[in-house]
């Protein structure tokens, strides 16, 4: 009996260290483990990309894309909008000569939507064999849904131009600022003498031979250019009457809000410009703009424009406007509006 204790006392205690001995090799085993997987995850690190955005693992802060002052801003905003893209124009101001298609550009130019070529480019009559690339790097930039617009009047005069126009593009829209050809002839004229002050007077120069009773010299450039009815039979060769808005430059001085709503429509553009953008400046005769695309302040047009014309004789007047009655006909006919010259 004595014996049996002392056995199983023996056996408790060898089961005991055996216990004590598996608990030391594992918890020794595991430590090792835990640090070795430490070691293994890679340190968290905050990646910084700039001052103002920071990386903390998926979620990214967002900072403005725009920093800094008005000036930083502006300057930023014009990087963008360089970056739009050149276009032909889809509109053109075709003419005429001194019928005010400079009045017309600068007031149709207001609108948000409309951006145009600021010089007269000449292409489809002296440049054209410069090519399409030469002529698109005139135009401004533009953002989506803005047309370019590019105006020279001596396109409706030039024998090739609407062929070449419908080349680029037969859907062109074409504008035509008609004026009396009586008072358009005076007006170039009075160009021409600013020039070359020792031309002879308008009376002479209208008539073959410089004598009142004579036929009206029809080479004479002053009096060829208001025979409106046959340049634009040319054109509707190539484009359907649909294609072209004829705007009245006398309603142009005295309504020109009016002859821009029509412009405005015929564009396919929003009602932007009306009668606020306008104020009449009595010392120069003519409407004149409050503000324009970089005009902050009132402004006229320059001083080439709204020149004070000489004196005609009114025989000479009375033949002038006989002798354009029929073209003027004409043309009313060709275009469904009378203008009321005649
Ligand atoms: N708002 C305003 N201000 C000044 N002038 C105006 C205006 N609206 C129309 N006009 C008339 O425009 C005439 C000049 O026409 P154009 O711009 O077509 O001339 S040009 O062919 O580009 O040289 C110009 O002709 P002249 O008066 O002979 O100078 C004006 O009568």
């Amino acid at each position: 009996m004595v014996m049996e204790v002392i056995l199983s006392r023996k056996i408790i205690l060898v089961l005991f260290l055996l216990t004590a001995i598996s608990f030391y090799i594992t918890l020794t085993f595991n430590t090792c483990l835990v640090s070795s997987i430490r070691k293994s995850i890679p340190r968290w690190n905050p990646v910084v990309l700039n001052e103002n955005s920071v990386v903390h693992g998926s979620i990214v802060r967002l900072v403005p894309l725009l920093e800094g002052n008005e000036t930083d801003i502006s300057s930023k905003y014009k990087y963008f909008q360089d970056q739009g893209l050149r276009q032909l124009p889809s509109a053109l101001i075709i003419g005429v000569k001194k019928g005010g298609t400079r009045a017309l550009l600068e007031f149709i130019r207001i609108h948000p939507d409309i951006r145009a070529a600021g010089n007269e480019v000449h292409f489809f009559d002296k440049n054209y064999v410069k090519g399409f690339q030469w002529y698109r790097s005139f135009m401004p930039p533009t953002l989506e849904g803005q047309q370019t617009i590019e105006k020279t009047p001596s396109y409706f005069v030039t024998k090739e131009a609407p062929k070449r126009v419908n080349h680029m593009n037969p859907s062109t829209k074409l504008l035509v600022v008609v004026r009396n050809p009586v008072t358009r002839a005076i007006s170039d004229y009075t160009q021409a003498i600013s020039k070359r002050p020792d031309m002879k007077k308008f009376e002479s120069l209208v008539f073959i031979n410089g004598t009142i009773g004579n036929l009206i010299d029809t080479s004479w450039g002053p009096i060829k250019l208001g025979m409106y009815a046959r340049y634009l039979s040319r054109w509707l060769k190539y484009f359907p009457l649909s294609q072209f808005l004829f705007v009245s430059g006398e309603r142009l001085i005295y309504d020109p809000a009016a002859e821009l709503h029509r412009v405005q429509n015929f564009l396919g553009l929003k009602q932007v410009v009306n009668e606020k953008h306008f104020y009449f400046n009595a010392t120069k005769g003519f409407p004149c703009l409050f503000k324009s695309e970089g005009h902050s302040a009132p402004h006229c047009l320059g001083k080439t424009k709204g020149r004070n014309h000489p004196k005609i004789d009114r025989v000479v007047l009375q033949r002038l406007k006989d002798f354009y009655r029929p073209f003027n006909n004409r043309f009313y006919q060709m275009t469904g509006i009378n203008f009321g010259w005649s």
